[in-house]
């Protein structure tokens, strides 16, 4: 799967892959919510954690909640497309989720950190990396004490973390600061919708000279 994901880029898998990382706190998951809204042809997929459910969280909604001897198990058999540790808990992204949709054509979109996004770059080769800034440490820390989420520990851990993944930004394809929110739906609605022009414009001219070379 590994290998065949590297072709994807190829003509196996006509669809795109998206992956959107950012500090907790950034906006990420309320960017990718709002595009999801507006666009029907990318979906998300569900990822699996060892992180205890928050509030309204639903098993196989936000996530799979698994326990760490299941996420072992997946770890060994190599159900993953990529995982990380993140902020003391384990979360990966399962392959098939990934390959079922993006063979049919489909585009996918992906929650992840920033290691879990460099594992995914290594795999499939095609996919856009995009991260999401916020326009200050002090905003981070605001919006997440107004999502009123995580207890205050968890908060600075996140914080913690922040800078580090911060220092991330620039190996992404893509950078976009959520200060005005609609602004930076915009952005990533525009990285989104460049990308398949660009895609579909690459499988034309391959087709092209395959079909001027005789070997389509
Ligand atoms: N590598 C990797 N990271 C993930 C995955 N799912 C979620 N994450 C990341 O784990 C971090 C914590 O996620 P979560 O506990 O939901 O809190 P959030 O930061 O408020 O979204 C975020 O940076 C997510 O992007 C995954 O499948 N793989
Ligand atoms: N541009 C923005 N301005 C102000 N608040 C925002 C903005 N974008 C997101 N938020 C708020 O910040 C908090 C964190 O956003 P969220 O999408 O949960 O972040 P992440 O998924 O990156 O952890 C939420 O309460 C969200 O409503």
């Amino acid at each position: 799967m590994r290998d065949s994901l590297v072709s994807a880029g190829e003509a196996d898998y006509p669809g795109n892959l998206f992956v959107v990382a950012a500090p907790s706190g950034a906006g990420k998951s309320s960017l990718v919510k709002a595009l999801l809204e507006l666009d029907t042809r990318v979906a998300p997929t569900v990822s699996h954690t060892t992180r205890a459910p928050r509030g309204q969280e639903k098993h196989g909604r936000e996530y799979f909640f698994i326990s760490d001897a299941e996420f072992d198990d997946m770890v060994a058999n190599d159900a993953f497309l990529e995982w990380a540790n993140v902020h003391g808990n384990r979360y990966g992204t399962a392959k098939r989720a990934v390959a079922d949709r993006i063979a049919q054509g489909g585009d996918v979109v992906l929650e992840i950190d920033f290691q879990g996004a460099m594992q995914v770059r290594r795999v499939f080769s095609n996919a856009v990396l995009i991260f999401i800034l916020p326009p200050s440490l002090e905003e981070l820390r605001a919006r997440l004490e107004r999502r009123g989420e995580d207890r205050p520990d968890v908060i600075d851990l996140r914080m913690r973390n922040a800078s580090v993944e911060m220092a991330q930004a620039e190996k992404f394809d893509f950078v976009i600061i959520n200060e005005v929110f609609e602004r930076a739906l915009f952005d990533l609605k525009s990285i989104v919708q460049a990308q398949r022009l660009r895609y579909a414009a690459q499988r034309r001219a391959r087709r092209d000279v395959f079909a001027a070379l005789g070997i389509a």
